[in-house]
């Protein structure tokens, strides 16, 4: 990431997309490579960190789950544990992805979008001057019943093959806008791919050599973000 920041619009720069705003054109400030180095650890270290924390404990709490959930790392990963894990591989689990979007649709590590008006507007059938803060509460949309098939269940298969069945008609038809885990627009996360990328590397990586045990109740609070205050488990090798 380091060597990105300090090569951008350089000629060692391997990046072909050029932006088109002349002031973009020039190489980033050493100030500007310390805001944005700050930016990806803050934002990316917690997330990541903290939805691993609830992947874990959503998997204990449903064995069904895992159990596909393995059966998918066994079929697409084989039983050699030695061997790397190919970009590939890691596009091809998409029960691993369900499982992500479902943890996060119940304990949303993001709970909120932020965004300020720059010019006025009617929203909800209502007046609102330019420089109105909205707080959009996805975690909140996350649950509604008009949106989701029985909210409140845990179901990875809600995001997985839906269009092979109508048992999730709503999600289908919803989901685009009702489930923003990433956010949206110009502001969408960035760090988007690398996130989902270290998760489907550390699931497999976990769950494949190992067994987990739960040994306390899930503590979580939020604030700017959710994060796991404690989960105490037990790691044992994997009984085959
Ligand atoms: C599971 C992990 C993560 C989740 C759920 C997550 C979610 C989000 C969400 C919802 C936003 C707000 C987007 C919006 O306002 O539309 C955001 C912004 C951001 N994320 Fe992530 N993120 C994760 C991981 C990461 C990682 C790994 C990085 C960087 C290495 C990162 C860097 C950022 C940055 C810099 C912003 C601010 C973008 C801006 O305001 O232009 N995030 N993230």
């Amino acid at each position: 990431m380091l060597t990105s920041f300090i090569t951008a619009n350089t000629p060692r720069d391997i990046n072909v997309e050029r932006h088109v705003d002349a002031d973009l054109l020039r190489p980033m400030t050493d100030k500007e490579i310390c805001g944005n180095l700050l930016d990806a650890m803050v934002a990316g270290t917690d997330t990541t960190a903290n939805m691993l924390c609830f992947v874990i404990y959503f998997l204990e709490k449903n064995p069904e789950v895992k159990q596909k959930l393995r059966q998918e790392f066994d079929s697409i990963l084989g039983n050699d544990l030695t061997k790397p894990m190919t970009l590939k591989n890691i596009e091809e689990l998409k029960y691993c992805d369900a499982v992500i979007k479902e943890v996060f649709r119940h304990i949303p590590v993001a709970f909120s979008l932020g965004r300020l008006s720059i010019e006025n507007d009617m929203v909800g059938g209502y007046n609102w001057p330019k420089g109105t803060q909205f707080q959009i509460h996805t975690s909140a949309l996350m649950m509604r019943d008009d949106y989701w098939t029985d909210p409140e269940k845990f179901d990875p298969d809600r995001f997985y093959k839906v269009e092979e069945s109508d048992k999730y008609l709503l999600e289908k038809q919803h989901a685009k806008n009702s489930f923003m885990m990433w956010g949206g627009g110009i502001r969408i996360c960035p760090g988007r791919k690398l996130a989902i990328t270290e998760l489907k590397c550390l699931i497999p990586l976990i769950y494949r050599k190992y067994d987990l045990e739960l040994r306390s109740p899930l503590e979580y609070k939020s604030e700017i973000l959710t994060s796991c205050e404690k989960l105490l488990v037990k790691v044992k090798p994997r009984k085959f």
